[in-house]
């Protein structure tokens, strides 16, 4: 099945230094996956290796299909550059570069496309707004809106909820259902347990190592949590992370 991912005794990292080891384990077509663990502990790496992004050091991600065209990633979004000229039309219409190229002609399918996009996320009337002036739940809307377009099988999302308002995290929430309801993979990098456990039928809990992989209420266990901040610990004595989720900034307002 295209939605699958399988990873096989995969081991991440940068410049030859491993920062995530030997992960194995299928994300099953249409599953729907949270990505959890204390600061530093890969979950950012391991999302870039999915994403194509980064070279495992070892063993391999196995993906049927073009797996191009199958999939949309979300990075952090400290990692877009908001100083780049553009408005939020040129930055949701990226999301039609793998149908058209990106010099190629939008036709008027695609603006009916781009429209309905910017409705899901609730932007209708900041087309011609530059990316530099949005507020970060803006932002966030607008690279929804291009993952929207993007009709991807498994879509990846780093940390899309973080440093958001209350109103943006609810009605991404509904796309990130969606999504999940209309059979795509969807695997999410999350710092908010409480979420997680609400929302992700699956987790992959992560310290360096795997430290779980399967049905959120038996990974999410005070036992794991416990066990994966102790190994990150071990790495990195400024890893805190709590099990009511905020050890991570997690700001409301804007
Ligand atoms: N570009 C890079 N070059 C070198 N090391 C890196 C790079 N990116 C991440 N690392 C290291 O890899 C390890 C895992 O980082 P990663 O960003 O994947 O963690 P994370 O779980 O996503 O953390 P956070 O919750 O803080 O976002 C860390 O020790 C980090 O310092």
């Amino acid at each position: 099945m295209s939605g699958a991912i399988e990873l096989d005794n995969l081991t991440l990292g940068y410049d030859g230094h491993p920062a995530v080891h030997h992960l194995s384990g299928t994300f099953s077509h249409g599953s729907m996956s949270a990505v959890v663990g204390p600061n530093g502990s890969g979950k950012s790496t391991l999302l870039k290796a999915i994403a194509g992004v980064l070279r495992p050091l070892e063993g391999r991600i196995v993906q049927a299909g073009d797996r191009r065209q199958a999939m949309a990633y979300l990075p952090q979004r400290a990692e877009i550059d908001r100083s780049f000229p553009a408005d939020v039309t040129d930055l949701v219409a990226l999301g039609l570069w793998k149908w058209r190229g990106l010099f190629g002609a939008i036709g008027r399918h695609d603006i009916k496309a781009l429209e309905a996009a910017l409705q899901a996320v609730g932007l209708v009337g900041f087309e011609r707004r530059g990316i530099d002036t949005l507020s970060g739940g803006q932002l966030q809307r607008a690279l929804f809106a291009r993952v929207l377009l993007q009709d991807a099988k498994v879509i990846l999302l780093d940390e899309p909820f973080t440093a958001i308002d209350e109103k943006t995290v609810s009605d991404l929430v509904g796309l990130v259902q969606r999504w999940h309801g209309e059979g795509r993979t969807v695997i999410a990098v999350l710092h908010d347990a409480e979420l997680v456990r609400q929302i992700f039928p699956q987790t992959l809990l992560l310290a360096r190592e795997l430290i779980g992989w399967g049905p959120t209420e038996t990974v999410m266990t005070r036992e794991n949590l416990r066990r994966s901040r102790g190994m990150t610990e071990a790495w990195d004595e400024h890893a805190p992370w709590h099990e009511d989720g905020h050890g991570h900034s997690h700001e409301a307002a804007q």
